[in-house]
């Protein structure tokens, strides 16, 4: 776990950026630091692997002040990710991955970043690339696979996803988070895109100016309990919506299948869209306003259609519950 105890930072010309912080981001879990420009999200990532020092308090890993070790020795364990990767231009791929690692053995190093290249998603003919010749959301990539190379417990991510258009963004966010999946790494990741917090985040921090929380909680409870008015605007209009991708389509009320065709075995035939009980509202309510006739098919474990939905039901459902 890392901890931040009554931890503040005034710069030199006299600006504090962060005051009295106290925060817990637990271990093998993402805790998202999400707030608008200058409020001192990036400096309190930055004094974790002590880029930054904190002129109050302290940050601990595992109970241990970060400060207790030289910064050469604490940052082997804790991999960071920048905006635009901050790749090597004069390096190849697979040595920007290998600046990192200081494993045994020549030849095992070179497997281990082609291994890490392909698992972030990178065919290992790119390997001998340089950044220039990649795409932004290529290059983010070699920069995650660069910041896995030492395999740290620890991972500072600052703002990773921003700089690519936002389909190549929602593809890294799934990639990475099967990624975590595997590898259950205690991470802090910076972002201003309260969206991709809920997407990323298993803890959410709101920050506000001057390094002040607002609100910590899960994604669900800051879009259905935010604490004040400044994280109900920063989370914005559209919570109800973002919402719905934490309620189940369990509650609809089912209607008959009129007009759906059926194979033999009970499976639709020429629908726009099918979901199961599980699924979430939103996934539910995304089908139906974009199929043609406004209905998604309820299917079971087998494929079989076990009703119909229309997209006022799911807003009934929603009003019902507010
Ligand atoms: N080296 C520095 N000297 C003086 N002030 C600084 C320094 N670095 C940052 N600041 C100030 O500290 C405050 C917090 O900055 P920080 O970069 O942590 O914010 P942020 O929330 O990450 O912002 P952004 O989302 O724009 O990156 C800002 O007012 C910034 O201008």
């Amino acid at each position: 776990m890392i901890t931040f105890e009554a931890v503040r930072k005034q710069f030199p010309d006299g600006t504090v950026a962060v005051d009295d912080l106290d925060l817990e981001l637990p271990t093998g879990r993402i805790t998202v630091f999400v707030g608008p420009s200058g409020c001192g999200k990036t400096t309190s990532l930055r004094m974790i692997n002590r880029m930054v020092e904190p002129t109050g308090g302290a940050v601990r890993i595992d109970g241990e002040d970060v400060r207790s070790k030289p910064p050469a020795e604490l940052r082997r364990g804790i991999g960071y990710v920048i905006q635009h990767a901050g790749l090597f231009p004069h390096k190849t791929v697979l040595d920007n991955v290998l600046t990192v690692p200081k494993l045994v053995g020549r030849g095992r190093e070179r497997s281990r970043a082609l291994e890490l290249l392909e698992r972030v998603g990178l065919p290992t003919a790119f390997a001998d690339r340089y950044p220039a010749q990649l795409s932004g959301g290529q290059q983010q990539r070699v920069g995650v696979a660069r910041a896995l190379a030492a395999d740290p417990p620890v991972m500072l991510m600052d703002e990773p996803f921003s700089a690519v258009d936002p389909i190549v963004r929602h593809q890294l966010q799934e990639e990475f988070l099967r990624l975590q999946g595997d590898l259950g790494k205690t991470i802090a990741l910076v972002t201003h895109d309260i969206d991709e917090a809920v997407v990323l985040g298993d803890r959410i921090a709101v920050f506000r100016e001057g390094g002040h929380l607002a609100q910590v909680g899960s994604p669900e409870e800051l879009l259905t309990r935010p604490a004040d008015d400044f994280v109900r605007n920063f989370v914005g209009r559209d919570r109800g919506y973002r919402g719905l991708g934490f309620r189940t389509a369990d509650g609809l009320v089912l209607r008959p299948l009129d007009g759906v065709r059926l194979d033999e075995a009970g499976r639709p035939l020429d629908v726009d869209g099918t979901f199961r009980a599980g699924d979430s509202l939103r996934v539910v309510l995304d089908l139906t306003l974009t199929s043609r006739t406004g209905t998604a098919v309820q299917v079971d474990g087998d494929g079989r259609a076990t009703g119909l939905v229309h997209h006022h039901d799911v807003a009934d459902l929603l009003a019902e519950r507010r």
